[in-house]
């Protein structure tokens, strides 16, 4: 027996969960098929024909089930979405319930910001909270230089830096993800996530690229499930699909650049352009070094880019709204006594 918050709590679970069936956690998802973590282990799992209509259940969904039916799943706390490519394809959530999403970067270089920002943009896009974790920290000569740089810039942000050789700071994350609470890990390849996910479950739970250059044999096989409990609390997600993501919407961009939205509040005018305008906040902090350039025109960037992925998905959402008319159409055309009366009631 699991004790079930030990699988990551969702407040109005039992309200939720329709009657004469029991919660689950999925675990992982393919082909269809869902392994679903439950209070009495783990158990293979068919979603309801009716939960396949939108995207289906993602890992860290909390489902309901029937025997070994998921007949719903229950509303989403968080939820990391990537978009689809395809005709009518809309967004495809990634990975639901992330209380935490922990932006990887490596210390072998100084911090890069500008990237650093980019994902954490996308992590408060989620809906989870974002930890900057600066992996390697046994390959860099000053560490807390490193710290300080990140956090300055990212302010409100934790931030720690680990090793997966020496286990350094590996404490500092068990701590932030706590018993229940469930995180993943975003960041490009090479950083270190997968040697990270090993060293905090203890075991080979995710494929390194050492691994694989020592056997070269693509142990990238053995790695068995995505939602992974850790010894000590705390479960981590780690699929593929969470690695490296494109910006959805502008949702999480105003958070990560919360001062300079803040500035720009502040401009004499309200459509302030921040280039030559009289009362520009923005022009006026960068100006007294309060503001660093380049922040500032990160931010521009992760603002049009929004804007352009804004304009797709409506774009996206036309299009499949065209294309359930017509299927509807389609479907009356097949009944040919019925379809008339009621297209034209
Ligand atoms: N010295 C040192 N090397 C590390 C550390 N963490 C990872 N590495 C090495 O960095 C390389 C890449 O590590 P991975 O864990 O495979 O990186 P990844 O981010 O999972 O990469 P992808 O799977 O491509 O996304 C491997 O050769 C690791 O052995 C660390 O803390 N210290
Ligand atoms: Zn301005």
């Amino acid at each position: 027996m699991t004790d079930i918050s030990l699988l990551g709590w969702v407040r109005a679970l039992d309200a939720d969960l329709p009657p004469g069936t029991r919660p689950g956690r999925v675990a992982r998802v393919d082909r269809g098929r869902l392994t679903v973590l439950t209070g009495d282990g783990e158990l293979r799992a068919h979603p309801a024909a009716a939960l396949l209509e939108g995207s289906g259940p993602a890992v860290g969904d909390w489902v309901a089930l029937r025997g070994e039916l998921a007949v719903a799943v229950l509303p989403r706390r968080t939820a990391f979405t990537r978009v689809v490519a395809g005709r009518t394809s809309a967004e495809q959530v990634v990975a639901a319930n992330l209380d935490l999403v922990l932006v990887v970067d490596a210390l072998t270089t100084a911090p890069r910001l500008r990237r650093v920002e980019r994902y954490l943009a996308v992590a408060w896009g989620s809906g989870a909270t974002p930890v900057v974790v600066l992996t390697k920290a046994d390959l860099c000569d000053d560490v807390p230089g490193a710290l300080l740089a990140v956090a300055e810039d990212a302010v409100g942000v934790d931030v720690v830096a680990v090793s997966s050789v020496t286990g350094e700071g590996l404490d500092a994350v068990r701590a932030l993800l706590g018993p229940g609470r469930t995180a993943a890990m975003v960041g490009p390849s090479g950083v270190g996530k997968s040697s990270l996910a090993n060293a905090l479950a203890g075991t080979v739970v995710a494929a390194t690229h050492g691994i694989r250059e020592a056997d070269g044999r693509g142990r990238h096989t053995t790695t068995a499930r995505e939602l992974h409990l850790l010894p000590g609390g705390g479960l981590l997600v780690d699929t593929p699909g969470m690695r490296e993501l494109g910006l959805v919407d502008d949702a999480g961009v105003d958070t990560a650049y919360a001062d300079v939205t803040e500035l720009a509040a502040r401009c004499r005018f309200r459509d302030c352009a921040h280039r030559t305008e009289p009362g520009c906040a923005v022009a006026a902090a960068i100006d007294d070094g309060r503001l660093d350039p380049a922040r500032y025109t990160a931010w521009r960037k992760l603002q049009a880019e929004a804007h352009r992925q804004a304009l797709r998905s409506d774009a996206r959402a036309r299009a499949a709204e065209h294309a359930r008319v017509r299927a509807l159409h389609r479907s009356y055309r097949s009944q040919p006594n019925r379809g008339r009366t009621t297209l034209h009631p």
